[in-house]
């Protein structure tokens, strides 16, 4: 049995079907918790009526698409019990708040769960690409979403998200009301800053600008906030992580040498102010001829996977070099709010789901050391 009992589960079965129903349901081991769906402590509710079970489902971390898959599996499963000839699937949803660092600190980031930081140590590796398609991902996928462009000198999520006109509102004159696209909610120095006026300032006023940012922006009710940070390990990061509690960092990068020495500052630079690193995601990484299907390398081969297995983090997950990537981003129409039934928008929200999952077990990990401590 899981040291993780889930808190309010509400089981109205005789003891006997219950206990074969929950050795059913032991068997079905999720794909991203990497644990049976009883261990995770996702069976929240089973109540039988005639020869239907009901089977209410929470899951930690955002995975709608999996929905229809799981109905089916647990209906061919459950149906070999004599009392049951069909099921209820009812999932929902429900993010745990990052309780490692304890709250957010920053009373205006009171109503999120969690912040991630997408990063890369240089410069036009797809930061920015990959930031807005996760968020996306983890929005198809369930989640409430909104995505902040840190990266002050050269914001570039207003024209992505095609938002290049927008600008920011006040109810109260304090407090700036976020853009809203594609389902998420934006905010960006580029809302306010037209025409490249932040691209000559100094450290400080950039920093001081993600803090105001940060603070100053009416942000509603979110499982996650990305942060698409600049390039590098400046001032903005540092900021970053002295303003918010960040639950974890993704860290993209190409597979040339020279993006991936630049990747290995940016993992140690997190590792020093105590981030964790969630996985690395490498962008650009092939090219698939579309008269031949070859698969080619142009920036070399295996390089994500091999400081993934260097600084011991996950490869999330490798993009190719694709034009409809390129094009669609910069049209202000991401890929995956596009088509998201592409094999490139699986890819996303494949990492969508790996992210969302471990920041859901980094805090059931918290919570066991919690729980231990206390009955000692
Ligand atoms: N996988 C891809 N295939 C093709 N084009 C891509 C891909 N990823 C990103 N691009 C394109 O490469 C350019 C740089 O991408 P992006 O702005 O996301 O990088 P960045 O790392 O955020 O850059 P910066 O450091 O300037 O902020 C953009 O024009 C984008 O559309």
């Amino acid at each position: 049995m899981s040291l993780l009992s889930i808190a309010h589960t509400n089981y109205q079965l005789s003891e006997a079907l219950l206990a074969s129903v929950l050795a059913i349901l032991s068997r079905y081991r999720d794909p991203y918790l990497q644990q049976d769906l009883v261990s995770a402590s996702c069976v929240h509710s089973l109540s039988l009526t005639g020869n239907t079970l009901a089977i209410g489902l929470v899951f930690p971390y955002p995975c709608v698409d999996s929905y229809p898959e799981l109905n089916t599996k647990l209906t061919e499963m459950l149906t070999a019990l004599p009392e049951i000839n069909g099921i209820k699937l009812e999932c929902r949803l429900d993010v745990p708040a990052n309780n490692i660092s304890g709250a957010q600190a920053n009373p205006a980031l009171k109503n999120i769960k969690h912040v991630i930081a997408v990063a890369s140590g240089k410069g036009g590796v797809g930061k920015s690409t990959t930031a807005i398609n996760l968020a996306i991902a983890l929005r198809l996928q369930g989640a409430k979403v909104g995505i902040l462009d840190a990266d002050i000198y050269g914001p570039s999520i207003p024209m992505m998200l095609g938002l290049s006109d927008f600008t920011p509102s006040s109810n109260d004159g304090k407090m700036m009301q976020p853009a809203k696209a594609h389902g998420l909610v934006a905010q960006s120095i580029g809302f306010i800053l037209k025409d490249e006026q932040a691209a000559m300032w100094r450290g400080p006023m950039a920093a001081g600008a993600l803090t105001q940012l940060l603070a100053e922006t009416d942000w509603p009710e979110l499982d996650y906030l990305v942060v698409d940070m600049p390039p590098g390990t400046g001032d903005i990061q540092l900021t970053l992580a002295q303003k918010a509690q960040v639950s974890g960092a993704v860290i993209v990068t190409t597979p040339q040498d020279i993006a991936l020495a630049d990747a290995k500052k940016g993992i140690s630079l997190f590792n020093k102010v105590n981030i964790p690193v969630l996985g690395i995601v490498e962008n650009m990484s092939f090219h698939l001829c579309q008269a031949c299907g070859h698969k080619a390398h142009p920036f070399g081969s295996d390089g994500g996977s091999k400081i993934a297995q260097r600084y011991q983090v996950p490869l999330l997950g490798s993009l190719p070099l694709d034009i409809g990537i390129g094009q669609s981003m910069d049209s202000g129409n991401p890929c995956i709010a596009l088509e998201p039934d592409t094999q490139v928008s699986a890819i996303y929200k494949d990492i969508a789901a790996k992210v969302g999952a471990a920041l859901a077990l980094a805090q059931r990990q918290t919570s066991v050391s919690i729980s231990i401590s206390d009955d000692e």
